[in-house]
């Protein structure tokens, strides 16, 4: 049995964690810990989930590596500064390992490595993500790593900058820069969490599209980082990649 607590217990991907994780047969749940509960809760857990918030998540983690419990990581949030104190701490402390995935969703990872196989085909590639009006970041976790994989692959191809000819804008109306991929986010009620990634070439376009239509969706990729994360051959891991033999 594999001893698990959740950090965002009452949240709504935490209280799916919480389902998903007792209703497994090799996990077993120790505590859930919403805001203002003590983490101690949770001592005696080989893995926590956290699903919490981008304000929360760097102590919560911090805490975790300290005392060696490894951690299955979906809040969102992540840049290169935090990334690089994520790698310092465990430096620090051996013991645990991290898992950090911006999207647990199966299909979703595929998207975004469908999309990284397309991007050095296509003359234009930008990015629509679509979630629920309560997410607190934007652009999406799973939008700026999509970003990221499209610019790697065509830089890799040698790729040309992408043609706009916009010298007038109304601010945002081309959408963010990451990592010089554009990135449109929209928050629509009603909606859970989708994504878009628009290519063009001549006379061609392919889209390519995920749909999350609820969080029990999640609860795959999640299970199977829990299972996993403590015999990953990296401390840090980021992304479900390299656990569905994808990268
Ligand atoms: N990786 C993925 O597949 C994936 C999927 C969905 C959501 N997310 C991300 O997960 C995060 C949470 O999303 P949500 O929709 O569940 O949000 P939510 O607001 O419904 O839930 C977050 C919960 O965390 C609690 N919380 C805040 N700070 C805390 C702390 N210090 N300790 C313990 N609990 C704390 C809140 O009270 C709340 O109950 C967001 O960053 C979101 O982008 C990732
Ligand atoms: O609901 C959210 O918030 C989600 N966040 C992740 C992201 O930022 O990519 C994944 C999808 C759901």
């Amino acid at each position: 049995m594999i001893k698990v607590g959740v950090f965002g217990a009452q949240g709504r991907m935490g209280s799916e964690v919480v389902k998903a994780v007792e209703g497994a047969a090799d996990t077993e749940l120790v505590a859930g810990v919403d805001t203002a509960e003590e983490r101690e809760a949770v001592r005696g857990a080989d893995v926590v989930v956290d699903f919490t918030h981008p304000d929360a998540v760097m102590d919560n983690l911090r805490w975790l590596i300290e005392n060696r419990v490894h951690a299955v990581v979906g809040t969102t949030g992540f840049d290169d500064a935090r990334l690089a104190r994520v790698r310092e701490l465990l430096a620090a402390n051996p013991g645990a390992n991290v898992l950090i995935a911006p999207n647990f969703g199966i299909a979703a990872v595929l998207m975004m490595s469908f999309a990284a196989k397309a991007a050095p085909y296509f003359e234009s590639a930008e990015i629509i993500e679509l979630h629920h009006p309560n997410k607190a970041d934007a652009p999406s976790g799973t939008a700026s790593r999509t970003a990221e994989l499209v610019a790697a692959a065509r830089e890799r191809a040698g790729s040309a900058p992408m043609p706009d000819a916009t010298t007038a804008e109304v601010p945002g109306a081309r959408g963010a820069e990451v990592a010089g991929v554009r990135v449109h986010a929209l928050r629509i009620t009603g909606m859970i969490a989708h994504q878009e990634v628009v290519f063009g070439t001549h006379g061609e376009t392919l889209r390519i599209r995920h749909d999350s239509m609820n969080r029990e969706s999640f609860m795959p990729g999640v299970l199977l980082g829990v299972r996993r994360v403590a015999d990953l051959p990296d401390r840090l891991t980021l992304g479900l990649e390299p656990l569905l033999g994808l990268d």
